[in-house]
C-alpha cells in the first residue's frame, strides 16, 4: 500500500528544481525543459520557496512561490508570495497531495498575502483564495481605428526590437509602471528573462509615462496581414494610454490588435473616433487573493471615509486568523466588539483590492450580515475610485 503522501520537503539543488519543473510541465501536457529552455527556467526559480511531496515512487508533487510585492489600496506595496507551478502527477492525484504541499507553503510562507492564477475555478477556495481582481480583453479593429482630435497625445514613443535590450529593459520599466494601480505586483528579472524568451520576438514601446510589449504573428488566409498581441502594457497617466495606442494602431499591415487582460475600467473606445473601433471579449478572473496573515494585511491598506465596522473572519486552514476586526478609516486592528458582518478569509481576500464590493458578496450568500448599515460602511471603506488590476500574467 503507498503511504501517506504527506512527506512534503522544500527543494534544494538544480537537480530537483529540474524535476519538479518537469513533473509540473507533466500536469501541463507539455514535455520536459529541453537544455536550453532549462538554462533559462532555473533563472526563474527559488529553491527556497518552492516545495516538493515525494512518496516511494519519487516526487509526485510539486508548488514554488515568487518572491514579488504586491501594491495595496493607499499606495504602499507589501512582500507578496505568488504562488505557482502547482502540480500533481497524474497516477497520485485526489489523494491529498495538493493539500498537504499547500498547507505546507500557506504555514511556512512569511508574506502576509499570496496570490496565483487558478487553472480551475474550483481549486483553490477551500485555501483560503477569493478573487480579487479581473481583467476583460480588448479587441482593437486597426481598419476602424483613429483617435479623436482631442485625445491627449503627449510625446513620443521609443521602440525597441533587440532581444537583449528588451529582456534588460522590461523588468527596469515594470519597476516603475507594473505598480500604478492596487493589485500590480513585481516579478523578479529572472522570471522576465524566462517569459519574455517564451514569447519570442516580442518589441517594447516606451513612452516617459508607460511601456507596451508585443508580439505579432502572420494571420492565416490574410495576404500581408499580421495580428498584433499586446503582451503587457502599463501606463501611469491619460497621456501615457494614448500616446502609446497611437503607435499600436499605426503599425502597418496590423489587422487585429488584441490586448488580453486589461482593467475592467480602462475605456479604452473614449480615446476613438469611432467607439465601435474597440470590442470587450471576456471577462476573466484574474488575481487569486490569500490574505496569510490577516491582521497585518488589512493594517497595511488604507480605507475609505465610513463608520467603522466590526467584521469576524473565520479562516480554517490558518485559525490564527480567525476572530474579530475593527476596520475603519483610521485603520484596522482586532477588537473583541460584537461583529456586524461574517465571512470566510477567501471572500475577505475578494473584497480586499476593492474590486467587487462586500454587500455584493452578501447577496449571493457569501457574507453574513447582521447590521445592513455596517454592510453599506464596509463597501464605502473598501471601495476603490479605479477598478484594482494586477495586468502581470505568472
Ligand atoms: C497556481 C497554479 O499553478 S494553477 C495550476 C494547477 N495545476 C494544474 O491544473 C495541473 C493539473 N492538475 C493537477 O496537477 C492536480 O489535479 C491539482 C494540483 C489541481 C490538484 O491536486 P490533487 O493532489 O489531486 O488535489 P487534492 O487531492 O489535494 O485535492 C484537494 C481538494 O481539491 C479538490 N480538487 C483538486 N483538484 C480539483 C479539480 N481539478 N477540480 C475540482 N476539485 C479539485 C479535491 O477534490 C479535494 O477536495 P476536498 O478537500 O474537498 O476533498
Amino acid at each position: 500500500m503507498t503511504k501517506p503522501p504527506h512527506d512534503i520537503r522544500t527543494l534544494s539543488g538544480a537537480d530537483q528544481l529540474r524535476e519538479a519543473s518537469a513533473l509540473f510541465r507533466r500536469t501541463l501536457h507539455d514535455a520536459p525543459a529541453d537544455d536550453e529552455q532549462w538554462s533559462h527556467a532555473l533563472g526563474s526559480y527559488d529553491a527556497s520557496t518552492s516545495l516538493g511531496a515525494y512518496d516511494d515512487t519519487g516526487m509526485i508533487g510539486t508548488l514554488t512561490a515568487y518572491d514579488s510585492v504586491i501594491a495595496l489600496p493607499g499606495g504602499k506595496t507589501v512582500p507578496m508570495a505568488a504562488v505557482s507551478r502547482v502540480g500533481v502527477r497524474p497516477d497520485r492525484t485526489r489523494r491529498g497531495v495538493l493539500n498537504a504541499v499547500m498547507r505546507t507553503f500557506l504555514t511556512g510562507t512569511s508574506a502576509p498575502i499570496a496570490t496565483l492564477r487558478a487553472s480551475e475555478g474550483t481549486i483553490y477556495r477551500r485555501y483560503g483564495y477569493g478573487v480579487a481582481t479581473r481583467f476583460r480583453t480588448a479587441v482593437v479593429d486597426t481598419a476602424k481605428a483613429r483617435l479623436h482630435d482631442r485625445a491627449p497625445v503627449s510625446g513620443d514613443v521609443k521602440v525597441v526590437f533587440d532581444q537583449d535590450e528588451v529582456r534588460r529593459r522590461v523588468p527596469e520599466l515594470l519597476r516603475r509602471f507594473g505598480t500604478v494601480r492596487p493589485g500590480g505586483i513585481l516579478l523578479s528579472d529572472g522570471f522576465w528573462n524566462l517569459a519574455l524568451r517564451r514569447d519570442g520576438n516580442a518589441v517594447l514601446v516606451e513612452h516617459d509615462d508607460g511601456v507596451a510589449v508585443y508580439k505579432t504573428k502572420g494571420m492565416r488566409g490574410e495576404h500581408f496581414g499580421w495580428s498584433m498581441e499586446i503582451l503587457a502594457m502599463f501606463a501611469a497617466t491619460p497621456e501615457a494610454t494614448a500616446t502609446l495606442w497611437r503607435y499600436l494602431v499605426g503599425v502597418d499591415l496590423i489587422k487585429q490588435i488584441t490586448a488580453v487582460g486589461r482593467p475592467l475600467d480602462e475605456d479604452l473606445d473614449l480615446f476613438f473616433a469611432d467607439p465601435r473601433t474597440v470590442k470587450y471579449t471576456e471577462v476573466e478572473d484574474e488575481t487569486w487573493l490569500r490574505l496569510v496573515d490577516v491582521p497585518a494585511a488589512l493594517a497595511a491598506r488604507t480605507y475609505g471615509q465610513a463608520e467603522p465596522v466590526v467584521v469576524e473572519v473565520v479562516d480554517d486552514v490558518l485559525p490564527a486568523n480567525s476572530g474579530r476586526y475593527l476596520i475603519g478609516p483610521d485603520g484596522a486592528e482586532r477588537t473583541d466588539r460584537d461583529p456586524q458582518l461574517r465571512l470566510g478569509v477567501a471572500d475577505l481576500g475578494a473584497v480586499y483590492l476593492g474590486d467587487r464590493s462586500l454587500t455584493r458578496h452578501a447577496d449571493a450568500g457569501l457574507v453574513e450580515v447582521f447590521d445592513r448599515a455596517a454592510s453599506a460602511d464596509a463597501d464605502r471603506l473598501f471601495r476603490l475610485d479605479a477598478a484594482p488590476w494586477c495586468g502581470t500574467y505568472f
